[in-house]
């Protein structure tokens, strides 16, 4: 199936969904909290549910009510193997809490999780004492045998945040203390929000500068109730949807959140949308637009919904950081400039710059490569295009926002959708 979106008008109020990284996260402490904890607001996602099954796994009993999640965690037997979904952060983080429980466990994923690589993962826990076996070469699966063995690692931050939030989350539930030397560390607002949802839960970490962290062991997570924020990641293609071709407002918006993707609105505000927020109301409406500059290093997740806006933004719009793009669910950088080339944008790479052209969207096909961003990029760059544009794989929106399209249409995108039953681009 594939999706058609044509040139209209956007005007409209949405709440868009929980986060997705803020989900994984407290449903990853509310298990290693032994008791009673409530996720309110949680969020549904493919990602969520990826989680969600993988605490099930490990004992924790789930049960769903009207908006929220309880969870009863006890100390169980560790099951043969855990399945991350195609989540990056879930295979990231429970790995290194996993590797608390002495079992061998496997960890299997699917679709694109296959593609990302996990060497810095079995790296850092061999740095620790952690037997680890792989049998996918350098990809999934992996064999882990666990029990910290080594107080002090060196850790190389340069791939990404999300396996230092699983060691900031199972290293606390060590006898003994932690010393971790992080370098080079990338997406560092992640960081900040691992380090708040712990603090939640009872655990308190030290560091100095992201790069030495002194983590106490013998800490205990404490049941407790927590709020899922709204997603600021699926937040950003509606507001670049307000900015490009109408008025959009937001609700339930956290201004001061911990979230990396807050930072849609530095890019916003550059190119000359108009913001104002009311309360916890977030409105982003349509102003001539001019191209940005914008550093992504510490936001990567902006990539696609900025390629996007600077499309349509008059001039040539610079976006630092393109080598953290190589392995998320698919290569970013490279599928950014393929697909947006079918359309009529020529964007080029130059060291870690990627430099937008605005003004050339033509519409025509392109295909999203299963991942959700693109799919997401691609839907908003086609509301501001004089010809329609096709989208081919877009059902991988449910990774993180599977309403995507249905809240698109609700403040009038114009979003028709057809089978088509052979070859696709
Ligand atoms: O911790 C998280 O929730 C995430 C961290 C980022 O990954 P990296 O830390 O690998 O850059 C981001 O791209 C991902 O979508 C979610
Ligand atoms: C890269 C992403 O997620 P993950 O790494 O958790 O799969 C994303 O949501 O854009």
């Amino acid at each position: 199936m594939r999706v058609r979106i044509q040139s209209s008008t956007i005007k409209g109020r949405l709440t868009p969904p929980s986060s997705k990284s803020m989900m994984q996260r407290a449903l990853a402490a509310a298990m290693l909290a032994n008791g009673d904890s409530v996720i309110h607001n949680p969020c549904k996602c493919e990602d969520a549910d990826a989680a969600t099954d993988i605490i099930q796994r490990m004992g924790s009993v789930v049960t769903k009510k009207e908006n929220s999640l309880e969870i009863t965690s006890k100390v169980s037997e560790a099951p043969k193997s855990i399945h991350v979904g195609e989540s990056g952060l879930s295979l990231r983080m429970f790995s290194p809490i996993v590797a608390l429980k002495p079992e061998e466990m496997e960890i299997t994923g699917t679709g694109s999780i296959l593609n990302r690589p996990v060497q810095n993962i079995i790296e850092g826990l061999e740095n620790l004492g952690i037997e680890c076996e792989n049998p996918g070469k350098g990809f999934l699966p992996i064999r882990i045998k666990g029990g910290y063995k080594s107080n002090f690692a060196k850790i190389d931050g340069s791939l990404g945040s999300q396996f230092l939030t699983g060691l900031l989350m199972a290293l606390p539930l060590r006898k003994e203390d932690t010393t971790l030397k992080v370098s080079n560390l990338k997406s560092i607002p992640y960081i900040n929000m691992t380090l708040d949802l712990i603090k939640h839960f009872g655990i308190e970490i030290e560091h100095e500068n992201y790069e030495n962290f002194q983590i106490k062991g013998n800490q205990i997570y404490q049941p407790t109730e927590y709020t899922i924020e709204a997603d600021w990641s699926s937040a950003a293609p509606l507001l670049v949807a307000g900015a490009l071709k109408g008025i959009v407002t937001l609700e339930h918006m956290n201004p001061d959140s911990y979230q990396a993707d807050k930072a849609i609105l530095d890019a916003l505000q550059k190119c000359g949308a108009s913001i104002a927020w009311e309360g916890n109301n977030l409105t982003v409406e349509k102003k001539d637009l001019n191209a940005f500059d914008f550093d992504a290093t510490h936001s990567p997740d902006l990539f696609p919904p900025l390629v996007a806006l600077a499309a349509h933004c008059v001039g040539e719009s610079r976006i630092t950081g393109v080598h953290r793009l190589e392995h998320k669910e698919c290569n970013r950088g490279v599928v950014l400039k393929k697909e947006f080339a079918k359309l009529g944008v020529r964007i080029r790479i130059e060291g870690d710059e990627m430099i937008i052209p605005g003004g050339d969207v033509q519409g025509g096909l392109a295909k999203s490569n299963n991942d959700h961003r693109i799919a997401m990029a691609l839907a908003v760059t086609a509301l501001a295009s004089p010809s329609p544009i096709e989208i081919g794989q877009h059902e991988c929106v449910a990774k993180s926002y599977p309403e995507f399209f249905t809240d698109l249409r609700k403040i009038g995108g114009g979003v028709a959708q057809f089978y088509f039953d052979s070859q696709f681009v």
